[in-house]
């Protein structure tokens, strides 16, 4: 497991110059923190201050504080520290070698047990209703499998233990379970979003309006609620996409 940190968001201006409403929020190891708002409003402005661990030097003004401290810049500028991984909805994997080749690597260049792969791939199947097998070239995975097997390469092999999400509203992916999964691992995961199953299974989401984040509302019980009953209607409706792409017959589920 990677080393849980407490990740701080302190708050700068929004786009006209003023300061933001909210100017600090503390996310702790295990928390889905969401990000909503409208087109346009600064929601991945947002994420990619955190990815770059501003510090005070992007447009918004923001800082950004690991467990109550400015990171020193090593760990800004270098790669191998990895703080941070992110999952995107234009994921497609370039390499020219299989899922096992793929993992196999992963795990060895961060010191890794190379036979965490089947972990891995068991993990993502839970994830998606097309199997992905061991053999697969990575160039022919479909969009889901291939954000699925990312998300369980994050939870299994990465040590990052910062999570970002931007928009994965149209991923093949069981949501639901992909967020449990890495918030289970004690990883912080922030997610831009504005699907019912994401946004509810946060435990708080930031509204961000004019560039800046002007709210922060706690998910209600109600809300979690829904949250749930939606969460099982989008697997319901994955699984029927899945049989229907099987070219099979829609039968006993009702
Ligand atoms: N606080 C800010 N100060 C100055 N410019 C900002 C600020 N926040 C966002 N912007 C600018 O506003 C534009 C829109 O921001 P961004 O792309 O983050 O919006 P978004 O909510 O992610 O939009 P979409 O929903 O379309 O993805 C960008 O050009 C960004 O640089």
């Amino acid at each position: 497991m990677s080393n849980p940190i407490k990740l701080t968001i302190i708050g700068g201006i929004n786009k006209d110059g003023t300061k933001e409403a909210i100017d600090r929020v503390e996310v702790s190891p295990g928390d889905i923190l969401g990000i909503v708002g409208p087109t346009g409003s600064g929601k991945s402005t947002l994420i990619d201050d955190i990815e770059q661990l501003a510090q005070g030097d992007t447009p918004t003004g923001r800082r950004i504080l690991i467990n109550d401290e400015e990171p020193d810049t090593k760990m800004r500028v270098d790669p191998r520290l990895k703080l941070i991984a992110q999952l995107s909805q234009n994921m497609h994997f370039l390499a020219d070698m299989t899922v096992s080749e793929f993992l196999q690597m992963h795990a060895r260049s961060r010191g890794k047990d190379p036979e965490l792969m089947h972990k891995v791939i068991e993990l993502a199947n839970t994830l998606t209703g097309e199997p992905i097998h061991e053999d697969d070239p990575l160039t022919v995975l479909s969009g889901g499998q291939s954000r699925s097997l990312m998300t369980a390469d994050i939870a299994v092999i990465s040590d990052s233990p910062i999570v970002l999400i931007d928009e994965i509203e149209n991923a093949g992916i069981k949501k639901q379970e992909a967020l449990e999964l890495l918030a289970g691992e004690g990883k912080i995961v922030v997610v831009v979003t504005h699907d019912p199953v994401l946004a509810l299974m946060a435990s708080r989401r930031i509204v961000i309006k004019n560039g800046g984040m002007n709210d922060i509302i706690t998910t209600s019980t109600e809300e979690k609620n829904v949250g749930d009953r939606v969460s099982e209607v989008d697997n319901w409706m994955m699984d029927l996409r899945e049989i229907i792409r099987r070219g099979e017959v829609v039968e006993g589920v009702v």
